[in-house]
């Protein structure tokens, strides 16, 4: 770690105090402002009315920015040195990255293989806690208060977190007060024989704050300062402890300009104070009018470290899972899947918005407006190079990115009874939506759906079609006729019915709607001409006819 030092002469930074020896600022006000540019940091200490910037240069690039504070001692100020350290990435690891304590073990090791980054780290719940956690909360509802510690979820819970603890040689104090107060919750939803949304999200809060407590203890106990609520550490590293606002919708909290300041200075603030890796729980927030926990919507931890990343500006956002990257489609579906080099945020937002699991839907955003580039790396197999995420990227020869799935969708045909004229119709069958506060793309629940073709149906024919599936392709749009024809052929030659077929606003997506129960053959299908028929970048180069479509003969496997 190289250290830079920085004469700071108390006459040039405080006019307040010009002619004073001493200061009253204490190591909290100091601040600093990472700037971009290599070897060089710009750092800012003041005492809120007065305030002194100066360039630093240095030989270490990464690093956060350490002011040892002399004249806290001294009583004055004679010079401060400035370690050119500071946070240079995040990391999130996602439940299988960290679902047992053999996984926690590999896990540290990869954080400690790069020992030239300073990470901030973010972790989610173990393996498939959070499931966990929701079944148990569901039973409890039913269960009656004297089976409430019954609850085979419960007991799942337990048992993995327990058996962690103890593999790992930690203290098991780490854990036993959370999953006491667990079972205390249990309980109470038995005795309500309720489980609010409010009460969902603070149920579903225990698998990360576990995971990280377990985590940081490990760290700590191998020697690796790390900053979680342990018995080292007093301070919690809980998300909604440490800055992040969200709004109040429970299950699906929308994260808050305020977070980004807030996050920042916490964490700036703590490692001035005493350097240690943040172990921050994914997945959770504040709700910024009822101060009670919130979740992100399922996949969320994603979110937050991308939201890290922009708070901190930082120069890359990893986020570990176990596969080799985004790949060309969903592995379980189909397992010739391949990992996706390069993709743009654009391109990941609408994968991961038409369903690709591997990523939240809405990650993307924070890291698009930082531009701030997402590495999506496998935990299991770190060799891979993965896939880089970023503003721009070449597309010359790209013709299909991803095919995603969806399914269980169902289908609303809306035709107007033309008591409205057309414009006015589709501002209606918007608005119905939009009172109902659902989505288009993802109507969730029958429940909803009954709602709405009751409202539609005042003016409008509606024909509802259940058991559909939605078949996104995201790749370059520019090739939209070749993408359109390829696919088309594909699916005619399978005898395959598209029933829809639209493009997405950001024209990166085509989508298709076909039969639920046709539509892993399809993506088969559809993988093999596009991927792996190998015959697509030559159709890119070759003359066109006069409406710009390549002149070919199609080949499709089966
Ligand atoms: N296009 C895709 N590329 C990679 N993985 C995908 C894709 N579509 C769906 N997945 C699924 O996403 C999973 C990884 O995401 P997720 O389970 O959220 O990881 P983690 O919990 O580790 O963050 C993979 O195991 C894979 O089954
Ligand atoms: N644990 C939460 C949040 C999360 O992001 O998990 P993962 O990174 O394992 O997808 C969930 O299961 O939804």
């Amino acid at each position: 770690m190289a250290a830079a030092r920085v004469r700071c002469h108390c006459n040039a930074l405080f006019t307040s105090h010009r002619n004073s020896s001493t200061l009253p600022i204490s190591p909290t006000r100091v601040g600093f402002t990472a700037l971009k540019s290599p070897r060089k940091f710009l750092l800012s200490i003041g005492d809120g009315s007065s305030s002194c910037t100066r360039n630093v240069s240095g030989s270490c690039l990464k690093g956060t920015v350490r002011a040892v504070m002399e004249e806290e001692k001294t009583g004055a100020i004679k010079e401060r040195e400035v370690e050119e350290k500071r946070f240079t990435c995040v990391m999130k690891f996602g439940g299988s990255s960290v679902a047992t304590a053999e996984r926690m073990r590999e896990v540290a090791d990869l954080i400690l293989a790069f020992p030239e980054e300073s990470p901030v780290v973010v972790l989610s719940a173990m393996g498939k806690t959070t499931n966990n956690l929701l079944l148990a909360g569901e039973k409890a509802v039913s269960c009656g208060v004297s089976n409430a510690s019954e609850i085979e979820e419960l007991s799942v819970i337990k048992e993995l977190h327990l058996r962690t603890v103890k593999e790992l040689k930690i203290d098991p104090s780490v854990v036993t007060s959370f999953l006491e107060e667990l079972e205390q919750l249990l309980k109470g939803i038995a005795m309500m024989k309720e489980l609010t949304l409010r009460t969902r999200d603070y149920l579903v809060s225990f698998g990360e704050c576990l995971s990280t407590r377990i985590f940081a203890a490990y760290l700590n106990k191998i020697g690796v300062k790390a900053r979680q609520l342990t018995r080292v550490s007093t301070l919690q590293y809980d998300a909604f402890e440490i800055g992040f606002i969200t709004t109040d919708d429970f299950t699906n909290g929308d994260i808050l300009e305020a977070t980004y300041p807030a996050v920042a200075k916490r964490l700036y603030d703590d490692w001035m104070h005493d350097p240690a890796v943040p172990i921050i729980t994914g997945f959770l927030g504040k709700g910024w009018k009822t101060g009670a926990v919130t979740t992100l919507g399922r996949g969320g931890s994603d979110l937050t470290a991308t939201t890290i990343g922009k708070a901190l500006g930082l120069q890359e956002i990893q986020v570990w899972k176990d596969v080799d990257g985004v790949l060309t489609c969903d592995p379980t579906i189909y397992k010739r899947a391949t990992p996706v080099p390069f993709l743009t945020f654009d391109e990941a937002a609408e994968l991961a918005y038409f369903g690709a699991q591997v990523l939240h839907p809405q990650s993307m955003r924070p890291a698009r407006e930082g531009e701030i580039p997402v590495r999506v790396k496998n935990s299991y197999n770190p060799k891979a190079p993965g896939t880089i995420i970023t503003k721009t990227r070449d597309m010359t020869k790209t013709v299909l990115t991803s095919i995603v799935l969806k399914r269980n969708v169902t289908m609303l045909d809306i035709a107007s009874t033309r008591m409205l004229g057309q414009v006015g119709f589709l501002a209606k069958v918007f608005s119905i939506f939009e009172d109902l506060e659902i989505s288009v793309d993802v109507v969730a629940t029958s429940e909803e759906l009954d709602h709405v073709v009751e409202e539609l149906e005042k003016i409008a024919v509606v024909n509802l079609s259940k058991g559909r599936a939605i078949i996104s392709l995201i790749g370059n749009v520019q090739h939209s006729s070749l993408i359109l024809e390829r696919a088309f052929h594909v699916l005619w030659t399978k005898g395959i019915n598209v029933q829809m077929i639209s493009q997405g606003a950001s024209k990166v997506n085509i989508s298709l709607i076909v039969n639920d129960d046709e539509a892993e053959g399809c993506v088969e299908a559809l993988h093999k001409s596009f991927f792996e028929s190998g015959d697509l970048s030559e159709l890119l180069i070759q003359p066109r006819l006069g409406n710009g479509s390549p002149v070919r003969t199609m080949q499709v496997d089966n």
